[in-house]
């Protein structure tokens, strides 16, 4: 079946301009004449440390190689250079990139800036950000690492008072970093005033060795990432200068006056970053994932349809699309909401650092909790349902969605637990309802407006924007009931803190309404205002398959259920008119052999021949006859004949 649409065309849409997509194929390009930048052999034949190995050797290779390819300060250019050489199984510098310079950015002054910045984009030093512990990740208020002020010799002393206080799982932290970020409680005159970040020298410049103080080490094999070396820190009274607290916003003289910041929370803005990134980088995976089964669907034939003397595609099968296409629909829905939650990130960050405003970070906070949250669940998922989509051959690391599935999963975890997560966008929508609830809804935020709307009839929907009204009556609904249900407990004696934990998981489901209906709106807004119309047309099948799907997902928040025949109906017809497109809309992401490492995945449709060179190529096949046999299974079989 051919495409309707130019993918390059597409590929601009999806990358945000056509200079962006054209590079990224020039980039590709240019790494697939390098060899010295391809895995020297299928990463998942390789252990651990062969894995670590490579993925330094690798990324060496990329210094050397990176101005001749790249503009060194476009920063799409080279994440793009980075996912093609790097793949997804993590490497020395993630970290350095995704979270130490834009801290340092983000929270070190413009003395700072010149002490470290330049060393650090240079690579003449390597950072990670070490926030959490081995007791507590997601409540801050508890770490347990101090910093404390010693104004004798104007310096701070970092110390691990014990076990559960020492760093754990920051990434790129265990073998390779020789700075960190470490957020550590301030005190002062022991007087504790919360997490603080500081810059903090782990290891010798010369000799990488660890500096007297500071005990560091990888923390072992992850469920992904293992070309990545997470890891422990502690401190053994370990002084630093004044100096090295990140004061752009919070500041310690010399006598130990201490200057908090504009907003307590304004020290989270590496976190803030890496959610308002997280949507485009999931639907990057989750595209990923899909790509490799909706091409081997195209290949596989399996069982008849109209035509018995032909197998049928198994894209064919209605299951199938229902598997596939859903999550095509979602991963272009979640770069949609990326875009705009990395714009609203940057004019935050540009607000705070230039104008000390800080008013739009409790709705980005909130925005990004829930995005991060709803994304990361809703890509596992996608990324299960491709898997088996594959079948047997799913199973295979050939089909490398193992992988892909550990890395995105990691994401439900990483920059704040997604439940933890679902809660803090909760605060805000009862907030919210409590606002209105008080007759001031003149104060509601616009994403929220829409929770002071009457209740209407519930009508089969027709145009999208029947689609939302019924989405913003459901997610209502669910924010009041979850904010009355709160608040009665509360009325009824039970302290807040009971009281909210005891509405915890309907409170979840808000969140997730609200989130869903946040995605499904951004997506219909964004292709709206698609000028091509053919490209328009497309997508505007893809949202039909979107809101039919998500609706029906979330039935059990409609009272009336009989609507849900005939978006049944709708979904299922949608299904069908998205299936000559499907593999184009995934083509469309443009995504290199070499980067998805996927044997099943491979542009050439040649599925079978590839996992068998894939087969043979097991280093359990280098002999007949394996030591193993020899030692142990041979004489089993022989003890057995006697
Ligand atoms: C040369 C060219 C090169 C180009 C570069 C190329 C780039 C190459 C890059 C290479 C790419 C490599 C890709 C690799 C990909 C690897 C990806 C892996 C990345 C993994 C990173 C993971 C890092 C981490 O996980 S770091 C640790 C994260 N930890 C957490 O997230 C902890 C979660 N917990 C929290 O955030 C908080 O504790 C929270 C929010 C749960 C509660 O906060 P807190 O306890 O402080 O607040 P409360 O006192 O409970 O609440 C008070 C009040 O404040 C509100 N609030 C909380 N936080 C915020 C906030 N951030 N902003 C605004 N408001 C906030 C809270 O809601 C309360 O409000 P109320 O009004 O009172 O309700
Ligand atoms: C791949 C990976 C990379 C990471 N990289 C880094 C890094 O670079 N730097 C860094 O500092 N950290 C890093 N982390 C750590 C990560 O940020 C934390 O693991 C994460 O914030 C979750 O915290 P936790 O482990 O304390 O989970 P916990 O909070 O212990 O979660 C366990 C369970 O308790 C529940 N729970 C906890 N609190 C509440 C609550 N208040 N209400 C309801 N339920 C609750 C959670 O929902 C969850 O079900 C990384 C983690 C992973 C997996």
């Amino acid at each position: 079946m051919t495409a309707t649409f130019d993918t390059d065309r597409m590929a601009a849409v999806i990358y945000g301009s056509e200079k962006l997509a054209s590079r990224r194929r020039e980039i590709s390009a240019a790494v697939s004449r390098i060899p010295e930048l391809h895995d020297s052999r299928p990463l998942p034949f390789m252990d651990r440390l062969e894995k670590v190995t490579e993925m330094t050797r690798k990324l060496a290779a990329l210094n050397k190689h990176l101005p001749d390819i790249i503009d060194p300060n476009d920063y799409e250019e080279g994440l793009h250079l980075y996912h093609e050489v790097m793949g997804m199984e993590g490497h020395p510098l993630a970290l350095h990139e995704v979270m130490f310079i834009p801290g340092l950015i983000g929270q070190g002054s413009d003395e700072q800036y010149e002490k470290w910045l330049g060393r650090a984009r240079r690579r003449e030093i390597i950072g990670c950000y070490a926030q959490t512990e081995l007791g507590h990740g997601s409540n801050l208020r508890s770490l347990e690492t101090t910093a404390s002020y010693d104004p004798s010799t104007r310096e701070f002393i970092i110390h691990t008072p014990q076990i559960t206080a020492l760093k754990w799982w920051p990434g790129a932290l265990g073998k390779s970093s020789n700075y960190a970020i470490v957020v550590a409680n301030l005190i002062i005159r022991d007087r504790n005033l919360g997490p603080h970040p500081f810059m903090v020298q782990l290891r010798d410049e010369e000799t990488h060795r660890p500096l007297q103080g500071i005990t560091v080490g990888d923390i072992g094999p992850k469920m992904a990432f293992n070309g990545g070396d997470n890891g422990f820190l502690g401190f053994d009274n370990y002084r630093i200068p004044l100096g090295n607290l990140l004061n752009r916003h919070a500041r310690v003289e010399e006598d130990g006056i201490y200057v908090k910041p504009p907003h307590a929370k304004v020290g989270h803005s590496a976190m803030i970053r890496v959610r308002s990134h997280m949507a485009t980088g999931q639907a990057w995976l989750l595209a990923h994932s899909l790509i490799i089964a909706v091409r081997y669907s195209a290949v596989r034939r399996q069982g008849f349809l109209e035509d018995k003397t032909r197998e049928v595609k198994i894209l064919d099968y209605q299951t199938q699309q229902y598997r596939l296409f859903p999550s095509i629909a979602r991963a272009y829905a979640f770069i949609f909401c990326g875009f705009e939650t990395i714009r609203l990130y940057d004019q935050l960050i540009l607000d705070v650092n230039k104008h000390g405003n800080t008013s739009g970070m409790a709705d980005l906070h909130a925005l990004t909790s829930g995005l991060k949250s709803v994304v990361t669940y809703q890509t596992g998922e996608g990324i299960e349902q491709a898997r088996m989509a594959c079948g047997g051959h799913g199973y295979s690391m050939a089909s490398y969605i193992s992988e892909i599935y550990g890395v995105a999963i990691g994401g439900c975890t990483y920059e704040g637990e997604n439940m933890v997560m679902l809660l803090q966008l909760a605060r805000y929508l009862v907030k919210s309802v409590e606002l209105i609830k008080n007759g001031k809804s003149k104060e509601l935020g616009p994403m929220v407006a829409y929770l002071a709307e009457p209740d209407t009839q519930e009508k089969t929907p027709l145009e999208l924007k029947d689609y939302v009204k019924l989405f913003q009556m459901m997610s209502k609904r669910q924010s009041w009931k979850a904010t009355e249900r709160y608040l009665k407990l509360v009325e009824g004696g039970v302290s807040r803190d009971v009281a909210w934990n005891k509405t915890a998981v309907e409170l979840t489901r808000a969140s997730r309404l609200h989130t869903r209906l946040y995605i499904m709106e951004t997506f219909i807004r964004r292709v709206s205002s698609i000028e091509d119309m053919n490209l328009r047309m497309v997508l505007r099948d893809l949202v039909n398959v979107h809101v039919n799907y998500e609706l029906l997902d979330c039935g059990i928040y409609l009272h009336d259920v009989s609507l849900l025949d005939s978006i049944k109906n709708q979904l299922y017809s949608s299904l069908h008119s998205l299936r000559p497109n499907a593999l184009s809309l995934l083509d469309s992401f443009q995504f290199s052999d070499i980067q998805l490492r996927s044997v099943l995945g491979r542009r050439d449709g040649h599925v079978y021949e590839n996992l068998f060179e894939w087969a043979k190529s097991s280093p359990l096949n280098v002999s007949d006859v394996l030591p193993s046999v020899d030692r142990y299974l041979r004489p089993m079989m022989e003890k057995a004949k006697l």
